[in-house]
Parts: C-alpha cells; sequence; structure tokens
C-alpha cells in the first residue's frame, strides 16, 4: 500500500456531521482511509457542530487540568470519542473534529453527509461555492425534503444546492450496534451521469488547470426537466466508482452493496421512520408480536406505494424486498430504533412524544416525527391521504387527534 498507481492524487474525504450515526460513520470512513491509503489521504475531517460538555470527575475521558466544561471537538481530540453523542465507543485518531464547516469540507473530493435532516438545507447554504467543484457526496440522512415546490431527495437537494452530484447511503443500521462493530449490511446508491470514468474527452487535462463543465438534462425523482452542469472530475484523481465507495465504506463488521437506485433507497429510508412510530404506538399498548408485524406490513406496502406514485420514473421496486436500506431497515428500526423506542414510551407513559425525546435521547434527533408531518404535508397537498392510511394514522396520533386504539380499523379501510 502506499503507492498512488496511475494516478497523481488521492482523495480527501469530510463528514460533515458528528452525531450519533455522524460519528459511527466517521469512524468507518477514518479507518477505511487509513487502510487505503493507496487511494485516500489518511486524515479524514469531520465537522462538528460545536458545543460545550461537562465531563463528569469520575469519567476517565476527565481531564484535571481542564476541570470546566470543554469544547466538544477539544474532548473529541483529546480522548478520541464523542462522549456526547456516541459514548464509550473509541474514534480512529486519524479522525480530526473540526468545529470550522468551511474548513473540514476545503479540498475534499468526497463529502459524505450526515446531519438530522432539519439541519441540512442550510449546512449546505453556508458552504455553496467554498468546496471543490468537481466533488462527489454521498448522504446518510433519512429523510425527505418537502417544501413548497414538491418533495425532493437529500441526495438531490444536496447536490442542486452544491452544484455536484450526490448519492445516499441507507441500511439497517443502528449507530450504536455498528459502532461496537457488531456485524451487519447498508446499501449505497450512486448512478452520475458517467462523465468520471467513462468519457475520458471530458477530463480535464492532466495539469487540472482547463476544467470541463458537461452540461446534461436532468429528470429528477418528481419529473422535471433542468440542465445541470457538472463538472468532471480531474484525471489525477481515481474515478469514484461503485468500487472506490465500497473502499470508503465496507469493513469487515458493515458489508456494503453498491446499487445504482437512490430514489428507492433514499425513500426507503425516510419512510420506513414513520412505520418504526406506529410500531412503538403498537408495543407500547402492549399489543404484541402481531400487532406490530401488522403495522410493519402495511407500513411496507405504503412504502412501496409512494416510491410507484410519486417516483415511479426512477425507483426500482426491488430495493424495497432485495436491499438492507428496504424491509430490513424496516425490521431492525421497529424493534430497537430510537423512534419505535420513544414511541412506545410515549405511549407508556402518555406523554408527548417530543417530551420523551428530550428526556431519553441527549440531544439526538427523532426523524421520523418531522417525516410524519413533511410526508403529510406532500400527501395532503397531492389529495392523497387517505391512501396512505398508516402514514395518515401515525401524523394525526402525533398531532393528537386520533388515538392510537384506531390504528386498526382506520388501515382496513
Ligand atoms: N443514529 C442512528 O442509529 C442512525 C442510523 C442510520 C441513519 N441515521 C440517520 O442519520 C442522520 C443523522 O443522525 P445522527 O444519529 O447522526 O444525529 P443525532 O440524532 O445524533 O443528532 C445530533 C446531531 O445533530 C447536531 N445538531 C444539532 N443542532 C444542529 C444544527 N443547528 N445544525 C447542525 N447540526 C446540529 C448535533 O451537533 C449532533 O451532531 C439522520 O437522518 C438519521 O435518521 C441515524
Ligand atoms: O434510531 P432511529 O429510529 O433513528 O433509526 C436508526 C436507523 O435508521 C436504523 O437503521
Amino acid at each position: 500500500m502506499g503507492s498512488l498507481g496511475p494516478y497523481q492524487r488521492k482523495h480527501k474525504i469530510t463528514v460533515v456531521g458528528s452525531g450519533n450515526w455522524g460519528c459511527a460513520i466517521a469512524k468507518i470512513v477514518a479507518e477505511n482511509a487509513a487502510s487505503n491509503s493507496d487511494i485516500f489521504e489518511k486524515k479524514v475531517e469531520m465537522w462538528v457542530f460545536e458545543e460545550t460538555v461537562e465531563i463528569p470527575k469520575d469519567s476517565p475521558n476527565y481531564d484535571p487540568a481542564n476541570p470546566g466544561p470543554e469544547k466538544l471537538t477539544h474532548v473529541i481530540n483529546r480522548v478520541h470519542e464523542n462522549v456526547k453523542y456516541l459514548p464509550g465507543i473509541k474514534l480512529p485518531a486519524n479522525l480530526h473534529a473540526n468545529p470550522s464547516l468551511e474548513d473540514a469540507v476545503k479540498d475534499s473530493t468526497i463529502l459524505v453527509f450526515n446531519l438530522p435532516h432539519q439541519f441540512i438545507v442550510k449546512t449546505c447554504e453556508s458552504i455553496k461555492g467554498k468546496i471543490l467543484p468537481y466533488a462527489r457526496g454521498i448522504s446518510c440522512i433519512k429523510g425527505v425534503d418537502v417544501n413548497e415546490h414538491g418533495i425532493n431527495l437529500f441526495s438531490e437537494t444536496i447536490g442542486k444546492t452544491l452544484g455536484i452530484y450526490c448519492g445516499a447511503l441507507s441500511g439497517a443500521n443502528i449507530a450504536n450496534e455498528v459502532a461496537k462493530e457488531k456485524w451487519s449490511e447498508t446499501t449505497v446508491a450512486y448512478d452520475p451521469p458517467h462523465l468520471d470514468s467513462k468519457a475520458p474527452s471530458l477530463q480535464p487535462s492532466p495539469s487540472g488547470s482547463q476544467v470541463d463543465l458537461v452540461q446534461f438534462e436532468h429528470k429528477d425523482v418528481s419529473g422535471n426537466l433542468s440542465n445541470v452542469k457538472l463538472q468532471a472530475l480531474p484525471s489525477e484523481y481515481p474515478p469514484i466508482d461503485h468500487n472506490v465507495l465500497k473502499q470508503v465504506f465496507h469493513r469487515p463488521y458493515f458489508h456494503v452493496r453498491v446499487v445504482s437506485d437512490v430514489a428507492g433507497v433514499s425513500i426507503s429510508g425516510a419512510l420506513k421512520n414513520v412505520v418504526a412510530l406506529a410500531a412503538g404506538f403498537v408495543e407500547g399498548m402492549g399489543w404484541g408480536d402481531n400487532a406490530k408485524a401488522a403495522v410493519m406490513r402495511v407500513g411496507l406496502m405504503e412504502m412501496v406505494r409512494f416510491g410507484d406514485k410519486f417516483f415511479g420514473a426512477t425507483i426500482d421496486q426491488r430495493t424495497f424486498t432485495d436491499e438492507s436500506a428496504g424491509v430490513a431497515d424496516l425490521i431492525t428500526s421497529s424493534s430497537g430504533g430510537r423512534n419505535f423506542r420513544c414511541a412506545k414510551l410515549s405511549v407508556e407513559r402518555n406523554q408527548p412524544i417530543e417530551q420523551i425525546e428530550k428526556d431519553e435521547l441527549n440531544g439526538q434527533s427523532l426523524q421520523g416525527t418531522l417525516t410524519a408531518a413533511e410526508v403529510n404535508s406532500f400527501l395532503k397537498n397531492q389529495g392523497q391521504e387517505e391512501d396512505f392510511p398508516l402514514f395518515t394514522a401515525v401524523y394525526r396520533i402525533l398531532q393528537g387527534t386520533m388515538q392510537v386504539a384506531e390504528i386498526p380499523s382506520y388501515i382496513e379501510r
């Protein structure tokens, strides 16, 4: 290892985000950067939304020289652990926690976006024009971007905002299990216009001084056509393709399948969170495993129907059944995910789920509650609420306008 082969430059990787999943993925990426030093720079940057943390005196991470509250980035770089969002897990020493987003993404060719979805638009806006124009992205976000214009995948929102191509990663991946190196699978979806590896005429000159802007027509998931300009990756770098992405994410304990269905992978990851809330609600009622299986069955059907109706042109229906991002994620999320656990406690304690989130998650963020509201506003606009009774029931239960006890009769209609 260590030889650059036919390429003069290595990829620099930045992880944008450092929460529970952000750190688990950053750990994987940093491990791979260290062990594939022929194509990746060893040092991996991780952007941290800075805050201060208090380390208890009896913690092995306590620094008597620094007894007061300490910046989270200082703690991560000092003890190689995110003591707030991924406690008890050693992070690789080549992972650098950086409080400056602009500095963290500077000169990176591979950007991994891993934040709660409500923060992504603002985060991307702030680095517009400040990244390499030929960088490529992977979104690990589970959510959909619903705004007045309709519904978008976050990979597309990120790509459009930054003027780059962005794929997606999603799977049956509870972060704490992955971080403990318990075996799991994931799905990476990546399907850029073929300009990096298949069209040498589009490559810039080896000096990098001349860049090629490739303009192509792009149809987004809602069928809207737009002209997109994408800059080819300079030929000094190894092409960013399925093989390189596997080297970024695959570990002996984290098995990656790379596919092309970005829409299917992203939609599954977003919608399964809504179904996991329903699973938590019925579990909280003490209705048992049969009831949970029933909401998972109906939920999966609604996920497939949603994909077919609104993303039909671009989605591969097999993703829902064949890939980790599909039914496998639905099962794990409805068994031990945060959305499931908080929904269950909210029924058991008869408290709003926002209260449970605040009391139980120590700053981590539920995605299903926001997604249920966003999906509902989209379905309402489309006049389709009644065609998705489980999604609608979850939204109404969260709003307090429906009881969990009404789920069985409501979803049967
Ligand atoms: N945690 C999991 O098990 C898991 C697994 C797979 C996918 N995901 C998905 O990954 C994404 C990220 O989840 P996570 O678990 O890393 O996050 P998290 O739930 O741990 O959220 C906390 C993070 O949000 C950050 N944050 C708070 N306010 C912010 C702001 N204003 N701007 C930017 N960042 C802010 C915090 O600094 C912290 O890093 C989500 O879409 C989630 O659904 C999570
Ligand atoms: O803990 P949740 O509910 O956010 O789900 C975590 C992951 O998405 C499971 O794959």
